[in-house]
């Protein structure tokens, strides 16, 4: 079984793929972004290639380039880079899943395939095992976001022996806002070492109560910072102080929300700097 350096928690920054004005990756501030996620928002674990950093709108050679570069340059700062290697095509994800082992990743995820669907459970496993098993050292995370895939499978269900069939398997990244799924992931695996990353950076608090071991999102980019304020004083029991936090941070999401952005559907620090 993969066995991580250690347990996948706290935050972790789903990153933006920083792009030129002509389209292509701009690979080349990628280091300035590590470093101020550490030095800056004291995050030290992030998640490349997922919702935020646009992976199923790249080419699968320019995710193995982002891949690389995320890896080359957060090395000895970063504690562990996790890689979305999910696609439509089962043999695309596998070589993704392959590349993140050989350059040294920390973990991967995938999210169900989204066009033709897995219409149960079973099939949902199969591809993701498929996959899982293209780099059987690397720890496996399912990544559960059933708004954008349209694929409803509950999480609890999936989960329920999963390491049977994917002995790889290490936690669940859980985008979505029902807790009651949530929370059933975290009871009924209790047994279990597994990470679970909540995914809706304005109801962090709610899930930190129902067990959440860390968060993956993309406002820990610019807010990561605050958030580990909130991480903190939940830690300490001052829950009064954690839900001020928790405000704070939805009134400035809210805020985005508000702004109505025509096709606008990425967190990025750019609205930060036009508040
Ligand atoms: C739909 C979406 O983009 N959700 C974000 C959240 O961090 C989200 O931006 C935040 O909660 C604000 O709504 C993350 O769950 C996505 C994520 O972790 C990723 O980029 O892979």
């Amino acid at each position: 079984m993969a066995s991580p350096k250690k347990k996948l928690q706290g935050l972790v920054a789903a990153t933006i793929t920083p792009m030129t004005e002509h389209g292509e990756i701009n690979f080349s501030v990628i280091g300035q972004y590590v470093d101020y996620l550490v030095e800056e928002q004291g995050v030290k674990n992030i998640f490349v290639n997922g919702t935020t950093g646009e992976g199923l709108s790249l080419s699968v050679s320019e995710r193995r380039q982002v891949a690389e570069e995320w890896v080359a340059k957060g090395r000895n700062k970063l504690d562990q880079v996790v890689i979305h290697v999910g696609a439509l095509s089962l043999k695309d994800s596998q070589e993704l899943a392959r590349h993140a082992a050989e350059i040294g990743a920390d973990g991967i995820a995938v999210i169900a395939p989204f066009f033709l669907k897995p219409r149960n459970k079973d099939i949902l496993i199969n591809f993701l095992k498929e996959v899982a098993t293209a780099a059987p050292a690397l720890p496996f995370y399912y990544y559960h976001i059933p708004a954008l895939t349209g694929v409803k499978i509950r999480a609890e269900e999936l989960l329920d022996g999963i390491q049977d069939k994917i002995p790889t398997f290490q936690g669940l990244k859980f985008s979505d806002t029902d807790l009651l799924d949530f929370g059933q992931c975290v009871d009924q695996n209790r047994q279990q070492q597994f990470a679970f990353l909540f995914g809706v950076d304005e109801q962090l608090l709610s899930a930190l109560v129902m067990g959440a071991t860390g968060a993956v999102g993309s406002t820990y980019n610019y807010m990561g910072k605050k958030t580990n304020q909130m991480l903190e004083a939940f830690e300490r029991k001052d829950f009064s102080s954690a839900l001020n936090h928790q405000f704070c941070i939805q009134r400035f999401i809210n805020f985005v929300l508000k702004l109505d952005l025509d096709n606008c559907f990425c967190w990025t620090p750019d609205y930060v700097l036009h508040l």
